[in-house]
């Protein structure tokens, strides 16, 4: 057993699951079955960096508040640190930690030149004026002025943050150097440089994933019910391209509760009704208003979790009664959920792979950028699908030929190729 690498405890996630002792877990789990050296693995444990700045911010009404800013900085092995920025009131160390090390092993499973990074702010993005947040992501971004960069680290958007904060870090980012830098982040505002299709990858890149395991199983996305927990940049993705693919979207929530519909919900009406009432679905005509809870455990073929960590845990995952579980989320499930789950026979498509369409198109966007070469909507999706459903069968072979479940094998697949390369590159001291 390796030591873990210890990191600074500040507040717990949300069901008290450490989600870095999580990641490690399964980290130590696939340098089991891939026969990893010891000192590899102590290397694959630790991030590479830790950096936390302080924020400090006049509100609007006058007050200071000094709030903390994390950026932690897995691995470059691979190529340039790559993840997303959290604004959530549970950002911890320990989870912007663990949600690094997911990036690592989820870009080396799709093959694409980049290491693992993430970054987050401990506050509710709606407790702020929009004036509140820029000031907040602007200093964010200058404290952080060092640590990234087009070939060092490139921030993304995640939960709580859109091409605005994007827009906003790109544009300080530039300020600071001198000369406009567009590749330092992805997931910004077409006009400045961001890829046509970025904003729907990852709900695309879901339903991809959903359709390929669907066909496995003999079947196409038509009349097949889904549930999705979250409606955000992700969830609302999915539910309108599975909509579009004929499947029937029972349910969907958000932080404030959800809706359920035995018939299916009208998916482009409840957008049009989010978009008027500052993204609430409460209180949507055409719907039964649910719990998040119930919704987890409504029966359905595909149950897509796409809000936080830590959803499905040791005590719902009895009752979750969905064939395929399709991880949107970063880490919904905890791991003994995930191992009951496993031992049920139900198909768990994990996160690394399910949700990597968001990170894959961002990709696409760098190298769009790069290049000075903007492709239109068609080819990036075209080429983000080629990725992602050459990614699904290698896992699926992975399984077949290991004989272990689709996670496993997905980290295998990642890790190894993250291993091998640390290897190839001799960085043992
Ligand atoms: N944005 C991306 O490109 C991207 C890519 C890959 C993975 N992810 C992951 O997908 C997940 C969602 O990210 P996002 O970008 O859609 O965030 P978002 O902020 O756009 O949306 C989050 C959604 O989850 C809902 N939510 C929050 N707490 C909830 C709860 N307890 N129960 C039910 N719903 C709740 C919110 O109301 C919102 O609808 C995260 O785990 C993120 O790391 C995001
Ligand atoms: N935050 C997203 C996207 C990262 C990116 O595009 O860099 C993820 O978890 O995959």
């Amino acid at each position: 057993m390796v030591s873990m690498p210890t990191l600074p405890l500040e507040g717990a996630s949300p069901a008290h699951i450490c989600p870095f002792d999580q990641a490690c877990s399964y980290l130590e789990a696939a340098a089991k079955e891939l026969r990893l050296d010891q000192g590899t693995l102590e290397i694959l444990s630790h991030p590479r960096k830790v950096v936390t700045v302080s924020i400090p911010v006049r509100l609007d009404n006058g007050d200071i508040r000094v709030l903390a800013g994390h950026r932690v900085q897995h691995s470059d092995i691979l190529g340039p640190y790559k993840g997303g920025t959290r604004y959530h009131p549970a950002v911890t160390l320990r989870e912007v930690s663990a949600l690094a090390m997911l990036m690592t092993w989820k870009c080396a499973l799709l093959g694409i030149p980049y290491g693992g990074a993430k970054g987050g702010i401990a506050i509710n993005p709606q407790h702020y004026s929009v004036g509140e947040l820029e000031k907040i992501t602007r200093r964010y971004t200058s404290e952080l002025i060092k640590d990234i960069g087009p070939a060092v680290d490139i921030p993304a958007p995640d939960v709580g943050t859109s091409a605005r904060e994007m827009a906003w870090m790109m544009d300080t980012y530039s300020v600071n150097v001198g000369h406009a830098v567009p590749g330092v982040v992805t997931g910004k505002p077409i006009s400045i440089g961001g890829s046509r299709g970025r904003e729907m990858a990852t709900g695309r890149g879901v339903m991809i994933i959903v359709r390929e395991a669907l066909a496995d199983m003999g079947r196409t996305l038509e009349g097949v019910k889904v549930v999705i927990q979250g409606f955000g940049n992700v969830g609302g993705a999915a539910a309108e391209l599975l909509y579009q693919a004929g499947a029937k979207i029972l349910a969907v929530s958000t932080g404030a509760g959800g809706l359920f519909a035995a018939d299916g919900l009208d998916i482009p009406a409840l957008k049009a009704y989010a978009a008027e009432n500052h993204r609430s679905i409460v209180g949507f005509p055409q719907a039964v208003a649910i719990s998040n809870a119930e919704l987890l455990t409504l029966p359905c073929d595909v149950l897509i979790p796409a809000a936080l960590e830590n959803q499905i845990t040791e005590e719902n995952v009895d009752q979750i009664q969905a064939q395929i579980v399709a991880e949107a989320a970063n880490g919904p499930v905890t791991l003994e959920a995930n191992r009951v789950l496993e031992g049920r026979g139900v198909t768990v498509l994990p996160d690394i792979l399910a949700n990597a369409g968001g990170v894959v198109v961002s990709y696409l966007e760098w190298v769009q950028g790069l290049s000075y070469l903007f492709w239109d909507e068609e080819r990036v999706n075209r080429e983000m699908e080629h990725l992602m459903v050459q990614a699904y069968h290698q896992v699926i072979k992975q399984s077949q030929m290991r004989q272990v479940p689709l996670r496993l094998a997905a980290y295998t697949l990642g890790v190894g190729r993250v291993a091998q390369a640390l290897s190839d590159r001799g960085l043992y001291p």
